[in-house]
């Protein structure tokens, strides 16, 4: 039965957390959408629930309107609530991905009244992935967060380096902090001051800049009904199953792979650059899916059976971006924006290359991996071996077009993996 639930506003936010829950001993699945928790489809739904320690629903509320934001992290709540969760986690980006209006303040208030608590921490460090807090400051590895390209980010620019600062137009609560020298103070330390009257109401953003801090936060919350922040937090909690956590890969050493890359973060562009001169590779043209999306799609997938049937061993690349100049700023009048048309791509791709025989998918980008879920209809991932910080491997049962298919996936945020993550992630599923 599981006793703790989680809350992700975006899908690469989920799997992230749920590599981080896995590492800490919790069987962990990833639901998609609160639908998944309410009204499972699978027959031993229920017995799926019995055997995890932790659920995390996987929402796509990180840029949703405000009210849809705050309405579908209520229902996950409630849903998480009626399979037995106790603990709630809201978990998102560890770059505080957000805008004045919303949506980590409204969803946190939504959440702290749904749980009947008056407080809870704010916590986005992440020190694996260089995300730290420091005198309130959020940093991207040596960067100040409004100094890091997250700055340019075309949904959530991050103009502001203060966690405090950002947060406060977001919530009717107050926004208190505490500093790095009460954590480092320990747990005791931390959770008197947490218990000042200053924090009685706030959202209290708390210092960390390694995991120890983490841990210690951890310890001093471990009573809060709801803890908001990162996957980072997580190293801080201690699940019931340290050596079972894990679950086994779907598919066999051999089986055909594809890797879709939606995201133009520069990461992404490394670890595309990286493969282009190792495995088989096409990239999405813009003009050729205006001009016929599904003959477009059709060449993709094309490509990617014929180099199955040449060289088995080696998953090819649909990539979107390569270079920043590829990114398409301008959309030509009348046309569908790229960002939707290359979602759609690769999500049908996706959908088509399952069908065709593809039984492992690495995909690239948060946007991109909602499109690609959803399109492959899944419900639920069961998280497996981690490739990466944030980044692990997941077993699922899919059916794009009717037939049910297991098949392996794993969702890579924008900004997360080594540069070498698109060849080396397939070693993992053994
Ligand atoms: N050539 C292009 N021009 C404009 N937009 C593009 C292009 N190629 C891809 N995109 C869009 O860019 C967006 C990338 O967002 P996505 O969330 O997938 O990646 P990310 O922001 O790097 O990842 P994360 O959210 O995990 O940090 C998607 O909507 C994708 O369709
Ligand atoms: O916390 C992060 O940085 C990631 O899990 C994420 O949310 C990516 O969109």
């Amino acid at each position: 039965m599981p006793t703790l639930g989680a809350i992700a506003d975006d899908f690469t936010g989920a799997t992230d957390l749920a590599t981080m829950l896995v590492a800490r001993g919790f069987r962990t699945v990833v639901a998609v959408g609160a639908d998944a928790v309410t009204s499972p489809t699978e027959p031993d739904a229920q017995g799926r629930w019995a055997a995890a320690d932790a659920v995390v629903v996987a929402l796509k509320s990180r840029t949703a309107p405000v009210p849809e934001a705050v309405a579908e992290s209520r229902r996950a709540l409630r849903a998480l609530r009626a399979i037995g969760c106790r603990r709630f986690y809201f978990k998102y980006c560890s770059t505080f991905d957000s805008t004045p209006r919303g949506n980590i303040g409204p969803v946190a208030d939504a959440l702290l009244a749904e749980t009947g608590e008056r407080r809870t921490v704010v916590v986005p460090s992440f020190p694996a992935t260089g995300r730290t807090v420091y005198r309130g400051r959020l940093f991207v590895h040596d960067d100040l967060l409004d100094e890091s390209p997250m700055r340019h980010h075309p949904l959530t620019p991050m103009l502001d380096s203060r966690v405090d600062r950002l947060l406060r137009p977001q919530t009717r609560h107050p926004v208190t902090r505490v500093g790095l020298d009460t954590v480092r103070a320990g747990a005791a330390r931390l959770r008197a001051a947490l218990d000042d009257e200053a924090h009685a109401d706030a959202l209290t953003v708390v210092d960390a800049v390694d995991d120890e801090d983490l841990r210690t936060i951890a310890a001093a919350t471990e009573d809060f009904g709801l803890v908001t922040g990162a996957a980072g937090l997580a190293v801080g909690l201690t699940g019931p199953h340290p050596d079972q956590a894990r679950a086994r890969p779907a598919s066999r050493p051999g089986d055909p792979g594809v890797v879709l890359a939606g995201s133009a973060s520069a990461a992404t562009r490394a670890q595309v650059a990286h493969a282009l001169g190792r495995l088989p590779h096409r990239r999405v043209d813009l003009s050729r899916l205006r001009a016929d999306f599904d003959a477009a799609v059709a060449e993709l997938t094309g490509f990617v059976c014929e180099r199955w049937a040449h060289d088995p061993a080696r998953p090819p690349l649909i990539y979107a971006v390569a270079a920043p100049e590829d990114v398409e700023t301008d959309t030509p009048a009348g046309a569908e924006p790229a960002s939707s048309l290359v979602e759609r791509a690769l999500a049908a791709c996706a959908g088509a290359l399952v069908d065709a025989g593809a039984r492992r998918l690495l995909v690239a980008g948060g946007e991109t991996s909602g499109a690609v879920v959803t399109a492959l209809r899944a419900r639920t991932l069961a998280i497996g071996a981690p490739i990466a910080p944030g980044v692990a491997w997941a077993s699922t049962e899919v059916r794009p077009s009717g037939a049910t298919h297991t098949v392996d996936l794993a969702l890579k945020s924008g900004n997360f993996g080594g540069t070498d993550i698109f060849t080396q992630a397939w070693e993992q599923l053994v």
